[in-house]
């Protein structure tokens, strides 16, 4: 029989020379290692198409490049080599190189009071690119917290307020008296709404960054808000988590500006942007707050 050479239609020319901006795949599987343990990835890969004549890229060249991911720490370094390969890979194709991956990364979290622990999974994405010769790395995270309305808890207060006035209606009180009212639903008759809430963070990393700092940034924006959801829980880390909440109310408002402020005190964040969710349980819809710092269109991936 004879040989046929294949053909190859990405090697064609295209009549109508229109260069393009991203041209790849999405939605590719990968395991990454981080922080000592394989992660499912996946991977959006791409490169720019300048030669605007040409037919197409060579999607294999980006797809096989992939496997470095498999063998080392996921880095700044590890994905700007990458990057660096998807663009040799492509020479004469391809000024522009992008590279998102998506995955879960879990932490494993103590319980507040009980010597307990559980794990946690916050969706994170890395989204890299080299643009103009200069690389890029932005993190997001996806964490979610409690938080409960701080009018709520002042109007709930105030119903406690006139309850206790017609309850105890003498000048004397007796202090024993007192103390078993307040611990009866019947002392206590309001209690503040609160909602499971999320907060959206995207920081853009300095260059010579050397390792993706994503769980200091979980940790940061955890302890900025002080009411992170919890994992293994008995009944004094229930108590403990009514007490943080009770510390922390929070509007959406509030929760942006925590968050804003926790992030500007993070050393290798040269910009971010950051979106938080109430879903109300007074309403059907959600409260929202966005805020952001030297972030610009140039930082969208
Ligand atoms: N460029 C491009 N390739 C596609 C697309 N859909 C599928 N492919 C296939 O991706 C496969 C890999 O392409 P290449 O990387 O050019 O494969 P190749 O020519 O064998 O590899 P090289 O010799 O390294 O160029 C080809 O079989 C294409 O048909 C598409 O929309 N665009």
């Amino acid at each position: 029989m004879t040989q046929l050479k294949l053909p190859d239609i990405a090697a064609q020319t295209h009549e109508y020379a229109l260069p393009l901006n991203w041209v790849g795949m999405c939605g590719i599987a990968q395991p990454v290692q981080f922080e000592g343990r394989t992660a499912a990835a996946t991977v959006d890969a791409g490169v720019s198409l300048v030669d605007g004549s040409s037919r197409g890229i060579h999607m294999s060249r980006l797809y096989l490049a992939l496997e470095s991911l498999e063998h080392q720490p996921l880095t700044p370094l590890t994905i700007h080599q990458l990057l660096t390969d998807f663009l040799s890979s492509h020479e004469g194709l391809s000024s522009s190189a992008y590279l998102r991956l998506r995955f879960e990364h879990l932490l494993k979290r103590p319980a507040l009071i009980s010597p307990l622990q559980g794990w946690k999974s916050y969706a994170v994405t890395v989204d890299a690119r080299i643009e103009n010769e200069m690389f890029h790395v932005e993190l997001s995270v996806s964490v979610p917290y409690s938080s409960t309305c701080p009018c709520s808890a002042a109007l709930a207060r105030q119903l406690i307020q006139q309850q206790f006035q017609a309850h105890f209606s003498a000048e004397q009180v007796d202090k024993s008296a007192v103390l078993q009212w307040l611990g009866s639903a019947e002392g206590i008759v309001a209690t503040p709404h609160s909602q499971r809430s999320s907060a959206q963070i995207q920081v853009r990393l300095r260059s010579n960054q050397q390792v993706l700092p994503i769980t200091e940034l979980i940790d940061r924006i955890e302890a900025s808000l002080g009411t992170a959801v919890q994992t293994a829980v008995k009944r004094a880390d229930e108590q403990a988590f009514a007490l943080a909440n009770g510390q922390n109310l929070m509007f959406c408002e509030d929760a942006a500006r925590r968050l804003h402020k926790a992030l500007r005190q993070m050393e290798w964040s040269t910009a971010f942007k950051l979106r938080v969710e109430h879903a109300e349980s007074l309403h059907a819809h959600d409260a929202v707050a966005t805020s952001q710092w030297q972030w610009d269109v140039s930082c969208a991936a």
